[in-house]
């Protein structure tokens, strides 16, 4: 006997099942991502808060009818989740990042500093004009793949360029991992443009040079105004005064916007594997060459000169891959290499000088 389902479908343009709200903790960036990390026990007992502030003397947390500070002790930067433990703040336990910024401290030691985490979506902006630059929006590209944040390339100013569609192809050559947006950040454009990353429950950051349209990006998002978390707020006795290092800000719709001062000094150290992504290509044909500590400049059977030779590959791609890839191993080597390094190039200049004088 065959059955007819067909009365149990609904009629078509029906069928969309109504979207559930966000709850609140989903509208802070919750996600199964991090739920898979605890269990309804351990959420009882120590309930998930989002680091929304970063002060010098501590952090605020939000969860669902919770906003506290508390004191610095959990390796936390804005945008982690914790298991927050109202005994003993100190010992919340923070989850495992879906993505993360860091950068290496000035100083000697060069430990790493944490800037922001559970990032989902960096948009890349820079302007049609003298300021867009293949090899910069290459270098935040390589930082957002190390981030595992997902980078968005946003060209700005398009009103003021008599061909934005030049700069549009120029920057979606990068990489096929980013998709490439050109607008008039100034218009009605940004929020329409923005939409599919933005929405809520999703965390997003700007990265770009200064006069870019960052800020006027961000004031379009805003222009509804920002988010009462204090509607929430069960306890606003402490002194909330410091100055706010790191932030996140959240739209009426419930995004979440990244404001720390961070972002301006991420460097480009330890993007190896951002530099990888970003020249997927390269580094592939590299792994074909004959020598494995092939230079890919004269070396027999290298697959690199070949496919350059085939016109395959972009030689000012290559080049710019060269210098990233040397930018980046001479940052990434500690400071006793670099000491080391300097020490040998003294003890050679001292070999030359004595010689010379003999
Ligand atoms: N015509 C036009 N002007 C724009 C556009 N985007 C930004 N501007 C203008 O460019 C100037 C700089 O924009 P901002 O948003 O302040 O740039 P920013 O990236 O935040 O700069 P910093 O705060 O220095 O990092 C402002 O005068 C904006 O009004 C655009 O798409 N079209
Ligand atoms: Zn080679």
């Amino acid at each position: 006997m065959t059955r007819d389902y067909s009365k149990f479908l609904l009629p078509s343009g029906l069928s969309k099942i109504p979207k559930r709200e966000p709850s609140p903790l989903e509208r802070l960036g919750w996600k199964p991502f991090f739920s898979q990390q605890t269990d309804v026990d351990a959420a009882a007992d120590t309930p998930p808060v989002r680091v929304v502030e970063v002060h010098r003397t501590g952090l605020r947390v939000l969860g669902e009818n919770l906003d506290t500070l508390m004191p610095p002790g959990p390796n936390a930067t804005v945008g982690d989740w914790l298991l927050y433990d109202p005994q003993k703040p100190s010992n919340s336990k923070v989850l495992e990042r879906s993505s993360v910024f860091e950068r290496r401290a000035p100083g000697s030691d060069r430990k790493r500093q944490l800037i922001a985490a559970n990032v989902d979506t960096v948009f890349i902006v820079s302007s049609c004009n003298k300021d867009f630059s293949i090899a910069r929006l290459e270098r935040y590209v390589a930082l957002a793949l190390e981030a595992e944040v997902t980078p968005v390339i946003l060209l700005t100013k398009a009103d003021l360029c008599d061909d934005p569609v030049v700069y549009v192809n120029a920057a979606s050559a990068i990489s096929n991992r980013v998709l490439v947006e050109m607008l008039n950040a100034l218009s009605e454009e940004p929020i329409a443009k923005l939409a599919p990353w933005c929405k809520p429950g999703q965390t997003i950051a700007f990265l770009g040079s200064s006069g870019v349209g960052k800020s006027t990006l961000v004031n379009a998002l805003f222009r509804d105004g920002v988010a009462d978390t204090a509607a929430i707020r069960e306890d606003d006795s402490k002194g909330r005064h410091t100055t706010t290092r790191r932030q996140l800000h959240f739209t009426v719709d419930g995004c979440a916007v990244l404001d720390t001062p961070g972002m301006r000094e991420l460097q480009l150290t330890d993007v190896e594997a951002g530099i990888a992504g970003l020249f997927a290509d390269i580094v592939a044909l590299a792994g074909q060459c004959r020598f494995s500590d092939c230079r890919h400049d004269t070396e027999p059977g290298c697959a690199i000169q070949g496919a350059l030779a085939r016109g395959e590959i972009d030689p000012d791609r290559l080049a710019r891959w060269n210098k990233l890839a040397a930018e980046e191993r001479f940052n990434a080597s500690t400071l006793a290499e670099r000491k080391s390094a300097d020490k040998s190039l003294h003890k050679m200049i001292n070999a030359i000088q004595r010689k010379n004088r003999k």
